[in-house]
């Protein structure tokens, strides 16, 4: 038998592997395609058996020297070849030619790799087969995945593989070393392995795959891209970008008004409120201020309705309290994600009150409100109305009789049930019977909307995300029913309207005009954004997920048109599907899920969080988050790609360069590398022109990717070591790339804002604006600028860190959050309790730096720890020295210590705060506080004295 094969390819190793195993003697002939002796061989290797036949399919080879059948080895041998095989090809293949959609690819096939070895010693069973030959001889060129992480179960099966003595007496003939992935590309006829375009794992089918020949991205580049590329990188001075105090729109320019849904203030908002909404959209803002829009962004909480009141009887107090307890924390928890809102408020505001009973005149003027009687049940115990919420009682559905059905839906047998058809129903707050009464209630007369309703739809939809068509189109295929817009509760804007003094609106009526109340409370001109002159146009995007839509494609914009004031109607409805995690649901009750306080907690940075939930966005459809995806796409995208590149282009400059950026002379290699980064830099436009946050932050490591291909084949530090052309040229390397990071600054900075200003700062160098009408590389740093200190921006996220995450947050937190919640409210105060948390705490920091070198990781839980420490000191001269500080309780006094390290947590809240917004209502309180505290400080040390 010979095996014909061409210089380095490892799949002829494999072969020959495969021939040691079968015991067959076999000649190597390395050959070349090119040459007109072997024009009748189409693909190598292949395999000529003695009768002349020749085979050139693993499997049939397989089936051949084995001589059995094995379903699952030929899968395996099927998916090295197809898939593994391309995507190393793909990845190795150094220069311009390295596709940058590879490397994901790869990560999912070494990681399936692993995932099989973890629970079968060899990849079809228990004995060793030719697809564990095949996926051997692929991995060999890399010195087994230097790169890869975490995959040991792979590492240890290579190992023992690669010492069988079949193996070693196959390398002998054909040394490790002189292996290449670049063999795959001159191993067909048809354009080799590495000119198929690359698929992702599950949708790649072999003879595709091989059909579709496509020339590789550096063989697409035109001239014109070249010339193109030429001409933009110069240098021209930054736009200066004074955002004005207050922005407004104008008349003649692009002026984008952005609104994240209102997030009720009965919980906590976990990841999927965050990505859905507040995160989203801040993400867009940021990219639109960039691009040099006028832009507005406006939130703030949902406070009105039965959940409000129902969070209230759970905790024990009113709803106005709940509102405060729970604004209070939402506002910190985006503070913390660093959502820049221009204003955050709460519907509960006065201007709320006054815009949605001012909008309810004006419809009910305009004829469009109806009453109608409605039968309900009334509790008279209580003395109120009960929503179905609040009522339980036996299922009414014959044969089931569940005793405790809730009055909307039975837990036994799972059908829908109209509370007041529930058998002996009883109140949930006091369990006594509530009877029947009937209640006259206000609907918007939909239908009357509805053909103008149409009319607007049929051109404003095509601004809109898929799913908000479809299901706005849904809504309007059934026909539009009258809404009840009142109900008979306490809780909620009290209707303006003779015999419905006592009742309020619907939570879901009053919701939107939020968006309106909150922009009067930015700003006294709010009119100028939701009714604008003529003349002046406002591009209204508002960011949920897909249950919020009907309200924001039908119910209010019928409201709005029925009002007939020219008001401002949502252009982009940006919705997204929905977040889950680890493949369930998040849930609340059950305690699964992050939670925003959590990802706060596990003291991983803000902005890798933003940077996961944005690569993670539910576009298209639902998709989950993960601990283990959070820990690659940390460890790959943003470790690897993008830190990585930044980093190392910034350490040569300073190094080499005495931390200037040297002299740039492009030569062919950098212009083609600057129009491949401007297709991506048009791509991330387009994208984020559209909200497409996942598909933008694809484009922007696809440039950074770029750049670390470039470095890596220019090998700027053997050119540091030559000649005087050879110096010149590392310095055009370095000086592109150190503009390349500047550029990846930039556009980093609307989902990473924080990591963002570091690299701005490491580069020396400002945040300039974005030209969404050019966008094209251009010179930013020119030669002679001064960088500032490089330092690596991300840490790697460890796996044992990330598994202790995933216990504590996989469903048994409920448990914790309880546990944590008593500790809060009864927090350690005497000294045993004091040692117990100090001990804990250290434990906790141990683990944490034993997982992490980065400091932004474990430093809060070190603070936690000193200040536990502080605690436990002051308790402890407590008992041994009573007296003084008894006298300072019975004062009602603190120590100059406590209150130092308050004065201090208070001003870092102000400045924090002061940061967040610009609203004077935000913060003012926070600094009385810090003026209070600064008074008892001084008022203390004059008494110490
Ligand atoms: N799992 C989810 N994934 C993505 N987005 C989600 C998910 N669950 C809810 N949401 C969106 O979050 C916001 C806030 O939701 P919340 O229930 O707190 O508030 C409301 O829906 C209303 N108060 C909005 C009034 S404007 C929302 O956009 C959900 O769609």
């Amino acid at each position: 038998m010979i095996i014909y094969t061409n210089e380095g390819n490892p799949l002829g190793l494999k072969l020959l592997m495969l021939a040691k195993f079968a015991k067959q003697s076999v000649q190597l002939q390395v050959v070349n395609l090119n040459d007109a002796k072997h024009k009748d061989l189409l693909v190598l290797p292949t395999l000529e058996l003695d009768n002349g036949q020749r085979l050139f399919s693993s499997v049939a080879i397989a089936k051949y020297l084995f001589d059995e059948e094995d379903q699952l080895r030929d899968e395996w041998l099927e998916w090295s070849t197809t898939l593994l095989a391309p995507a190393l090809a793909h990845h190795m293949a150094v220069g311009h030619r390295a596709d940058p959609n590879a490397l994901p690819v790869l990560n999912a096939l070494v990681k399936k790799l692993d995932d099989r070895l973890k629970s079968s010693p060899y990849l079809a069973g228990n004995k060793l087969t030719a697809a564990d030959i095949s996926v051997w001889s692929l991995l060999a060129p890399d010195g087994t995945l230097k790169g890869a992480q975490n995959v040991d179960s792979l590492r240890d099966w290579y190992g023992k593989v690669k010492a069988l003595p079949e193996v070693q007496a196959a390398l002998a003939e054909q040394p490790l070393k002189d292996l290449s992935f670049n063999a795959l590309q001159n191993a067909n006829r048809y354009g080799g392995l590495y000119h198929v375009p690359l698929k992702l794992p599950n949708t790649a089918d072999t003879g595709k795959l091989l059909a579709e020949a496509a020339s590789t991205l550096a063989d697409t580049i035109t001239d014109e891209e070249i010339n193109a590329a030429r001409a933009a990188f110069t240098y021209t001075e930054p736009k200066k970008y004074n955002e004005p105090r207050t922005v407004l729109p104008k008349a003649g320019e692009r002026n984008v008004l952005v609104t994240s849904a209102l997030p009720y203030v009965n919980n906590v908002p976990h990841l999927g409120n965050i990505i859905g909404c507040v995160l989203s959209s801040d993400i867009f803002a940021r990219y639109s201020r960039c691009a040099g829009y006028n832009t507005l962004f406006i939130s703030g909480t949902d406070e009105y309705g039965t959940a409000t009141e129902n969070k209230a009887l759970a905790e024990n107090m009113t709803p106005r309290e709940i509102c405060d307890k729970y604004f209070e924390l939402h506002n910190g928890i985006y503070r913390w994600f660093g959502i820049g809102f221009d204003y955050f408020g709460r519907t509960t505001a006065q201007e709320q009150t006054d815009i949605v009973q001012e909008a309810f005149h004006d419809v009910y003027k305009a004829g469009f409100i109806l009453k109608e009687s409605v039968e309900q049940l009334l509790c008279q115990k209580c003395d109120r109305f009960l929503a179905d919420r609040f009522v339980e009682g036996t299922c009414p559905h014959p044969g089931c009789g569940y005793e405790d059905a809730r009055g909307d839906q039975c837990d036994k047998c799972g059908k829908l049930v109209n509370a007041t058809e529930l058998i002996r129903p009883r109140c949930k707050v006091c369990n006594t019977a509530p009877v029947l009464r009937s209640s006259d209630q206000l609907f918007i007369d939909l239908p009357k909307a509805e053909p103008q309703l149409r009319e607007w739809v049929d051109h404003a939809e095509n601004g809109w995300t898929n799913n908000a068509r479809v299901i706005t189109r849904a809504w309007l295929r059934e026909g539009l029913k009258p809404r009840c817009i009142t109900r008979d509760l306490k809780w909620g804007i009290p209707v303006p309207h003779k015999g419905f003094e006592n009742k309020v609106f619907y939570v879901w009526f009053d919701a939107p005009f939020g968006y309106v109340s909150m922009t009067k409370r930015y700003t006294k001109d709010y009119q100028q954004w939701w009714q604008p002159a003529k003349g002046t146009e406002v591009e209204l995007f508002q960011f949920m997920a897909k249950d919020n839509v009907p309200f924001h494609s039908v119910v209010w914009p019928s409201v709005l048109l029925a009002i007939n004031k020219g008001h401002t109607l949502v252009a982009h409805i940006m919705a997204t599907e929905y977040l889950n995690y680890e493949d369930g649901k998040f849930s609340k009750s059950r305690g699964i899920g992050v939670f925003g306080n959590d990802a706060q907690d596990t003291g991983i940075p803000a902005d890798v969080w933003r940077f996961y939930l944005a690569s993670a966005r539910p576009e298209g459809q639902d998709s989950s988050f993960s601990w283990n995806d959070l820990a690659a796409r940390n460890n790959s995208e943003l470790l690897n790609n993008l830190g990585n590149f930044v980093n190392r282009a910034l350490v040569f400059c300073e190094k080499n360069f005495n931390s200037t950026v040297p002299e740039i002379a492009l030569t062919q290699d950098e212009l083609i590398l600057l129009a491949l980064v401007n297709r991506e830099l048009r791509g991330y436009i387009n994208s984020l022109e559209k909200a497409k946050l996942r598909d933008g932050i694809r484009h922007l490591m696809s440039i950074s990717r770029h750049g670390n291909g470039y470095m890596q084949t220019q090998q700027p530090w053997l050119l540091l070591k030559g000649n005087a052309e050879q110096k010149a040229r590392a310095a055009t390397i370095i000086g592109l790339c150190v503009n390349l990071a500047c550029l990846l600054a930039n556009l980093l900075y609307p989902y990473m804002p924080s990591t963002a200003r570091t690299l701005f700062a490491q580069l020396n160098a400002q945040h300039t604006r974005l030209n969404a009408d050019k966008p094209l590389a251009t010179l930013l740093l020119r030669t002679g600028h001064k960088i500032g200190k490089p330092a690596p921006l991300f840490a790697k996220l460890e796996q044992a860190f990330i598994d202790e995450l995933k216990g504590k947050y996989g469903g048994t937190q409920t448990q914790a959050k309880e546990e944590n919640t008593s500790s809060a409210t009864s927090q350690p105060t005497n000294v045993a309790e004091l040692e117990k948390a100090v001990q804990a705490q250290g434990e906790k920091v141990r683990q944490l730096k034993a997982s992490t070198k980065d400091k932004a990781v474990w430093q809060p839980e070190v603070a936690k720890l000193l200040d536990l420490k502080k605690q436990l000191e002051a308790a402890q001269k407590t008992t041994t020295a009573p007296f003084p500080s008894d006298n300072a309780k019975q004062n009602g006094t603190r120590s100059v210590q406590e209150l130092e390290a308050a004065v201090q947590a208070q001003g870092n809240k102000v400045r924090q705060l002061k940061g967040s917004t610009k609203d004077k209502a935000v913060w003012q309180p926070e600094v009385n506080i810090l003026l209070d505290l600064k008074k008892q400080l001084e008022a203390a040390k004059k008494a110490a004295k």
